[in-house]
């Protein structure tokens, strides 16, 4: 494969925990005549867990996408410890996945292989000569890390939507990346697994020191994991605060989407007319 051979084009250094890690600067993106972001600013610093709310179809996936080279931005410019990726091309966006990788939605496991195989996966692609005895250790390792230890040679077709999560982020955490980014990591889940899935981002800020980026229309898993909280409305980031921050928020594009959300956040409460 081409990217085996190559010399990384990131350089990377191990983050100093609240250097500013990533930062999107006058970002704009559309698709057509639909304008996503118009200068959109927002700076990650290592250590966080970053969660970004916003109301349906506001541009958090896209956000994220942009990130690590799944989409590219129209303007602006996306940096990575202080380095442009932005212009990067399809093959040196690799060097930025090895750091920052992406928990997908619905897990997005390959049915067809093992759990096993399916966290070996992205380890094969980046150390392709890493020994079978090794590969086997870091898969046994990754699963211990989210409390599914043993589970090597079951398949996806056999897990709880709960596990699939779990082995997703195993397979995310595969090649130790710095910077996690969730899509939606509680949708769908029962109370139960919603915790459990927050205690695994919270657990990896803490066992592994990682930085997290977070996209949740779960405004209670928002308020529970995050350190910060960024809201995306009007095409921009309107404000990034601490939980208590956003919570006494007078913006009113702040307060229209948390106050819309009370009921989730106070079982009982009355939603404002
Ligand atoms: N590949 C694409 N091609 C065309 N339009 C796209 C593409 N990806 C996203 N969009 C559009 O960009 C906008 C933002 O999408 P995005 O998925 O980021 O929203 P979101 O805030 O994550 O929404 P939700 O909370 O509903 O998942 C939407 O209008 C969407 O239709």
């Amino acid at each position: 494969m081409l990217f085996r051979h190559r010399t990384p084009r990131l350089e990377f250094r191990p983050p100093t925990r609240g250097e500013e890690l990533i930062r999107f600067e006058h970002l704009r993106k559309s698709f057509g005549p639909k304008r996503v972001f118009d200068d959109l600013q927002l700076s990650v610093y290592a250590g966080e867990t970053l969660t970004v709310i916003g109301g349906s179809g506001t541009g958090k996936s896209v956000l994220l996408k942009c990130l690590i080279g799944l989409l590219r931005p129209d303007a602006g410019r996306i940096l990575f410890q202080g380095q442009e990726i932005t212009g990067y091309r399809e093959e040196d966006f690799i060097d930025v996945r090895r750091h920052v990788a992406m928990v997908f939605q619905g897990a997005a496991l390959f049915d067809s292989l093992t759990v096993g195989e399916n966290i070996a996966y992205p380890l094969r692609e980046h150390f392709p000569s890493m020994s079978a005895e090794e590969l086997r250790g870091r898969v046994a390792e990754k699963l211990k890390l989210v409390d599914l230890p043993g589970i090597e040679d079951m398949r996806p077709a056999d897990l709880s939507g709960g596990m699939k999560k779990r082995v997703g982020l195993a397979r995310a955490i595969a090649t130790d990346p710095e910077v996690i980014l969730w899509d939606e990591p509680t949708t769908g889940l029962d109370p139960v697994t919603t915790e459990t899935i927050n205690q695994m981002i919270r657990s990896m800020q803490k066992k592994l020191g990682c930085t997290s980026i977070v996209v949740t229309h779960d405004m209670m898993s928002a308020f529970s994991v995050s350190d910060r909280i960024a809201m995306l409305a009007n095409r921009s980031i309107v404000q990034v605060g601490t939980p208590e921050e956003m919570r006494a928020s007078t913006l009113p594009e702040v307060r229209a989407f948390l106050d819309a959300r009370r009921q989730e956040l106070e079982p009982g409460a009355e939603v404002a007319p």
